[in-house]
């Protein structure tokens, strides 16, 4: 058997971080190096921050936007590991600072490791540019467990950004997150936003292009949280080689240059 990959699991405690300890350990190809928590958190099997970055040749990282980027700029100070960012709901500035680290060490961050959604952006690129603006209204709804904390999610975000990029326009000048009371008409072009949270719900997504005469969704539904974790194992064993740079699940799955 070839060399393993040593990979590392941050937030090893949280729902992800126990589904990406056991995919790691089930994976031949892979060997778990390390496991960390929250600072100053203790438990069995685990290490601190310090023995994940020295055993680790990837560190998977599902904790939280604050978390991820302290992590990736730790990482980038010491030129590595290589970060495989799941953690959603960050905000523009730390969006900059994870790409600013990348100018050193290799990450892979998505809002979404499946392949399904990954597929789904290019097919609701497809159907945004297809679709004239001012026929077809684009809403994007999202429905999670009751203990997410983000809205909307990391996946509907990047599913309104692909949908903007098939109708060229700035995602942020048309989003609309919120509507409540005397809304208003809906304004031609905008890309709405709808969130559900409740129960035990891993994910489900659905883009719906809105005619006067008919309607098409696209919906993704997550049957299983450990589909996110095989997703980011495959990108750990991916980006294990790679050199400085921000990459994303688009690039490990090779969809780039379709
Ligand atoms: N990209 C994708 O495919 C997916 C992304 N996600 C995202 O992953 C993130 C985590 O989700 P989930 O596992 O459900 O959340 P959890 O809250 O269950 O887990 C997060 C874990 O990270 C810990 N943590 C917080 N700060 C640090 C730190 N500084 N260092 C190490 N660990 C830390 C938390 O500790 P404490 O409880 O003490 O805060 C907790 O144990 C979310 O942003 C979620 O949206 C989830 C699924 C798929
Ligand atoms: O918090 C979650 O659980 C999930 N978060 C990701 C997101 O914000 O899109 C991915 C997945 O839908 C589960």
């Amino acid at each position: 058997m070839s060399e393993q990959v040593n990979i590392a699991v941050a937030g090893a405690l949280g729902r992800m971080g126990r589904a990406l300890a056991q995919v790691v350990e089930d994976d031949p190809r892979a060997h778990l190096a390390a496991r960390f928590d929250r600072p100053g958190v203790e438990g069995e099997g685990l290490t601190d921050l310090a023995g994940a970055l020295a055993a680790a040749q990837v560190i998977l990282d599902f904790t939280t936007p604050e978390a991820s980027v302290a992590l990736a700029e730790k990482a980038a100070g010491r030129g590595g590991p290589a970060l495989v960012i799941g953690s959603t709901g960050l905000s523009p500035d730390q969006i900059r600072r994870i790409a600013t680290a990348a100018e050193r060490i290799a990450i892979v961050r998505s809002g979404n490791y499946s392949l399904g959604v990954n597929l789904l952006m290019g097919l609701v690129r497809q159907a945004a540019a297809a679709l004239p603006a001012l026929d077809w209204d684009i809403e994007i709804l999202e429905t999670h467990h009751q203990r997410k904390v983000d809205a909307p999610s990391g996946t509907a975000l990047m599913l309104g950004q692909a949908a903007a990029d098939g109708r060229s326009v700035d995602l942020e000048k048309v989003a609309q997150r919120g509507r409540d009371g005397i809304t208003g008409a809906r304004r031609p072009g905008d890309i709405g936003f709808a969130v559900l949270r409740g129960g035990g719900v891993i994910g489900e997504h659905s883009v719906m292009f809105a005619g006067e005469s008919e309607t098409l969704t696209l919906t993704h539904t997550a049957l299983d949280r450990g589909l996110f974790a095989r997703g980011a194992v495959a990108a750990a064993l991916w980006v294990a080689d790679k050199g400085p740079g921000l990459y994303d699940m688009q690039d490990v799955l090779g969809m780039k240059d379709r």
